[in-house]
């Protein structure tokens, strides 16, 4: 079965205020992109998929993935990936103690080789003994992006990940991910505020707006309304 993260009748709501309305199925290996100015619900809309939606909020709707029901299941049995645009490594642990730390439980040895294979997919070749803070912002990056990926998510969540990066390590970094994300068949969805980004995503396109939303495709960004209320 291929995979896929399906939105259904989300209906999203801060106490009155209706927020959401939206209805999305994003397959394997597609990106959705999610625009939209402060305050229009972004960063909810990730919460409520990840299950941490503050009790300020009230939602209903469904949320499948891969053919199953998981809006009942605590965040932790969810298996979605998150990135956020800070690394947020563990300064006490080794950049290999980082994502070992994410991977399912197993055997040492293979864990570890594991880990040295997917350094040197990503250019950070025999730096697993190094200490997060000696890594530049790029680096972690990818050392955060690798943590998610080994901890084998169903689906990944992107929130502005590649907004603190400089114009070519962000052009590199999110290359990377997006290649690794077609390659691993996994759906994503990515909140950002840059026009590059979505872009680059080479999917569709949501733009929130605080009582309205634009959707459109990539191609024709911003120019279809679809009022919510
Ligand atoms: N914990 C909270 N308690 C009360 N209101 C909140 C809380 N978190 C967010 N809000 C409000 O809910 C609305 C949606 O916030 P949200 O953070 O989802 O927007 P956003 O699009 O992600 O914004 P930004 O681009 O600034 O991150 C905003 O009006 C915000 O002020």
């Amino acid at each position: 079965m291929q995979s896929s993260l399906q939105i259904k009748d989300l209906q999203l709501f801060r106490q009155s205020e209706q927020l959401l309305n939206l209805n999305e199925l994003v397959n394997g290996g597609d990106v959705l992109t999610i625009m939209g100015p402060s305050g229009s619900g972004k960063s909810s809309l990730l919460n409520w998929l990840t299950g941490t939606l503050p009790s300020v909020f009230s939602a209903s709707g469904e949320v499948w993935l891969n053919g199953q029901n998981i809006g009942d299941l605590p965040a932790n049995s969810r298996h979605i990936g998150v990135l956020y645009q800070d690394a947020l490594l563990f300064s006490h642990l080794s950049v290999a103690g980082n994502i070992l730390f994410a991977m399912p439980k197993g055997n040492k040895k293979q864990r570890l080789e594991k880990v040295d294979q997917a350094l040197e997919q990503v250019g950070l070749k025999d730096m697993g003994d190094r200490h997060p803070d000696s890594l530049s912002g790029g680096q972690q990056a990818r050392v955060a992006l690798l943590r998610m990926l080994l901890s084998e998510p169903k689906a990944i969540l992107l929130d502005e990940p590649f907004s603190k990066l400089d114009t070519q390590l962000r052009v590199d970094t999110r290359k990377l991910v997006f290649d690794l994300i077609r390659e691993h068949k996994l759906p994503a969805i990515m909140v950002t505020h840059d026009h590059s980004d979505a872009e680059a995503a080479q999917g569709k396109i949501i733009t929130l707006h605080s009582q309205e939303h634009l959707q459109s495709d990539s191609q024709e960004l911003l120019t279809r309304e679809v009022h919510v209320r």
